[in-house]
Parts: C-alpha cells; sequence; structure tokens
C-alpha cells in the first residue's frame, strides 16, 4: 500500500505503511517531536550520524519536516521524521493522521533544563491525537538534556514528569495510554541506550534472537552479549541478563575503538575494501580480568562479548558456538527473504497456473 504526504514545503514524500508485510521497502518511521531547541536534531545526529555532542551547540533551528532513512541494517531499517519545533501539525491543511497512521514509534523530547509545563501540555495533545489515529504507536517519553542535573533531580523530575503526563492521561480518560519514559543526554551513553530500546520494540525476530543469545552465552561461559548495529552503536538484542549501564558503555567504546583504527589503517591503497567485513575480530583485555571480543555477524551487526579471562581460554568453544549463532542469524534473515520470494512466486503461480493432466501445477517458464 503507498500513501504520499507533502511537508511542509509542500514536497510529496511517498511513504509506505510499514504493516505491509509483504513490501521489501517497509520502513517502520520513528518520529521526533518536542518543542523548539529540546534537542531532536542534535538526538538525530548524535546517534546515527557520528556528530560529535559539542559540535550540535552549532544546530540550526530546523524550519521543515526532515525525514532520514536508516537503512544501515537489516534489522535498523526505518525512518526517523525529525519535526520542528514551531510546526502546528494540528494546523488543518496539515495530514497528521497519514503522518501517525505509518508510525511505530513517536519519541517525544522535554527538555529537562527547562521549565516543562508547556512541553506536557503540547505531549498530552501529541499522544492523545495519534492515540486516535493509530492504537499501535509505542508513545516514548525522552527527559533529555539531564546531564545538567544532580542524581536526585534527575529522579525527581522523571518521577514529576511521569506523574503529571499520566494524570493528564487519566483526566481526558486515557489511561490506556501506555508512556515509556527515559533519562536522556547526548553526553554520554545514554541517549543510545534509550535509543536501542525504542529500536528493539520494532524488532518482530526479537524474542528469537534473544533465546539465540541465551543460549550462545550458556554455551560459553560468557557474562554478556550485546548484537550491535555497529555504525549507530545501537544494541538490537542481548541476552535476558539485566544491562549494566557500564558494560554497554565499554561495549561501544570498543566499537569506536575498532572502527577508528580499522579506518586509519584498514583500508586497502587508494581507499579501496572495506572497514568492517567478515575477518572483522577484535580482542581486547582489560586489567580486571575481563575481556572484550568482537566478531562480525552480518554486513552491519556485530556480537560484542563481555567475558572472564579464564572463560576466554576455551576460544575454540567460543568461536565454534558463535559460528552456530552467526548461521542462524544469517537463518532469520533468509525466512523473511524467503517469505518475500514464495509471495511473489505465488502471486506469480496464480496468474500462469495451468492445471496438468494428474492434478499438479505447471508453472510457466
Ligand atoms: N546540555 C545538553 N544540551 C543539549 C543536549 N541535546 C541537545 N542539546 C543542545 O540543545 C540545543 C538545541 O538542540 P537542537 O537539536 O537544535 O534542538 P531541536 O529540538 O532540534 O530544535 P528545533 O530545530 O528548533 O526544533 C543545542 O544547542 C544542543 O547543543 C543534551 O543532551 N544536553
Amino acid at each position: 500500500m503507498e500513501y504520499c504526504s507533502h511537508n511542509i514545503s509542500g514536497d510529496v514524500i511517498p511513504v509506505m505503511h510499514f504493516s505491509d508485510d509483504y513490501c521489501t521497502d517497509v520502513k517502520p518511521r520513528i518520529l521526533l517531536m518536542g518543542l523548539r531547541r529540546s534537542g531532536k536534531s542534535s538526538i538525530q545526529k548524535v546517534v546515527f550520524h557520528k556528530m560529535s555532542p559539542n559540535e550540535t551547540l552549532f544546530l540550526e533551528s530546523t524550519n521543515k519536516i526532515c525525514r532520514d532513512d536508516i537503512a544501515n541494517s537489516s534489522f535498523v531499517n526505518f525512518q526517523i521524521w525529525d519535526f520542528p519545533g514551531q510546526i502546528d501539525f494540528f494546523d488543518p491543511t496539515f495530514d497528521y493522521e497519514m503522518i501517525f497512521r505509518g508510525t511505530g514509534a513517536l519519541i517525544f523530547v522535554i527538555d529537562a533544563q527547562d521549565d516543562y509545563v508547556e512541553a506536557l501540555a503540547r505531549l498530552h495533545l501529541t499522544v492523545s491525537r495519534a492515540f486516535k489515529v493509530n492504537k499501535e504507536i509505542n508513545f516514548e517519553v525522552f527527559i533529555h538534556k539531564v546531564d545538567g542535573l544532580s542524581d536526585d533531580h534527575k529522579i525527581e523530575t522523571q518521577r514529576d514528569v511521569y506523574q503529571r503526563a499520566n494524570d493528564d492521561l487519566a483526566d481526558a480518560g486515557l489511561e490506556k495510554i501506555h508512556l515509556s519514559f527515559y533519562l536522556t543526554s547526548i553526553y554520554d551513553h545514554s541517549i543510545f541506550e534509550a535509543f536501542s530500546k525504542v529500536v528493539q520494540k520494532l524488532i518482530p525476530q526479537l524474542p528469537t534472537l534473544e533465546n539465540l543469545l541465551n543460549i550462545f552465552i550458556s554455551n560459553s561461559g560468557i557474562e554478556k552479549a550485546f548484537l550491535f548495529d555497529v555504525v549507530s552503536k545501537i544494541y538490537i538484542a542481548t541476552d535476558s541478563i539485566p544491562v549494566d549501564m557500564q558494560t554497554y558503555e565499554l561495549c561501544c567504546d570498543m566499537i569506536d575503538v575498532v572502527f577508528d583504527i580499522s579506518c586509519i589503517y584498514g583500508l586497502r591503497e587508494f581507499g579501496g575494501g572495506s572497514t568492517y567485513d567478515k575477518e572483522s575480530v577484535a580482542i581486547i583485555k582489560l586489567n580486571n580480568t575481563t575481556v572484550l571480543y568482537l566478531k562480525e555477524v552480518t554486513k552491519f551487526l556485530g556480537l560484542v562479548c563481555f567475558l572472564r579471562e579464564e572463560s576466554f581460554e576455551r576460544k575454540g568453544l567460543i568461536d565454534y558456538n558463535f559460528h552456530c549463532f552467526r548461521k542462524a542469524i544469517h537463518e532469520i534473515f533468509e525466512v523473511r527473504t524467503t517469505m518475500l520470494r514464495c509471495h511473489k512466486q505465488h502471486r506469480g503461480l496464480q496468474r500462469s497456473k495451468l492445471g496438468t493432466p494428474n492434478g499438479t501445477l505447471g508453472l510457466q517458464s
């Protein structure tokens, strides 16, 4: 099914409906919304375009909807729409129904360093309108810029925002709407962690991936494993042991180190080849008897494992288990590809169906 929407400058934007299972171009849409200067563009630039947080100080205000296709991995395959803060998207000429209908997650960014009363009113309005159009949207609230707050202040702000936002919904009889809250900042890993959680909710294969990771770590003596989208450092799945922020940060740092070194020394002469391929592997031994082990899984996915030095002595076993894990991940991709192929064939078959005398089907070549 194909839709078209118009952006503020009037250009026609073709939009694919993400619930159309058999469409190869399907991308769940993530909307980034919030008041002006709340930090929407900065989040997008830092997470998906490797902009350093300090550079965001020079970002100009967004004055039209920016659509960014994030297609750097088959799993992380979606669009982000960055909405300029000053837009009144409830303007009757603005087709918000079209936008919300194809949306997987709506991220509402609240500047925690500012007075957030107006932001809460806007959140309520946005969420209630969006819910009317599409009951399937995941509503995610980023309580953002918390780097400027003390630990106590952070907790207090989160409690207050949670309370007021849910009270507003209850007063409007909309208790059914579930809001998820995250404390975020572009100056640390919290924004990557929050984005990981948002993206994971949009991955239908997540339970299968988690299962595979659980089997892999328990048979290999590994403490924790993350399946990363290496370009954005979003982890698309992890095992069921709770995530410790420090471990996650170490794994992110490892990806940075590996990519920086690969970019400097990994390219062939004249810049040929890729910095990340089947051969990509890295081992970092820390001085506290832990080991970080990174291996390529697919073109854009990498597995980063966190384990004790003594478990790493059985590297042969780990590598064998990894080989099976990698194969299973590739099969998950293949299932979808096969599904798409079968669907296409089925349609072709219906068109070219020739009944043979014994009742079997003949295919036109
Ligand atoms: N301290 C701090 N500042 C941030 C953070 N994120 C963004 N900022 C700053 O907030 C300011 C506004 O950021 P933008 O990303 O332009 O905000 P926006 O929501 O896209 O703004 P509009 O385009 O006007 O809607 C910039 O100066 C950023 O450097 C954060 O996590 N912490």
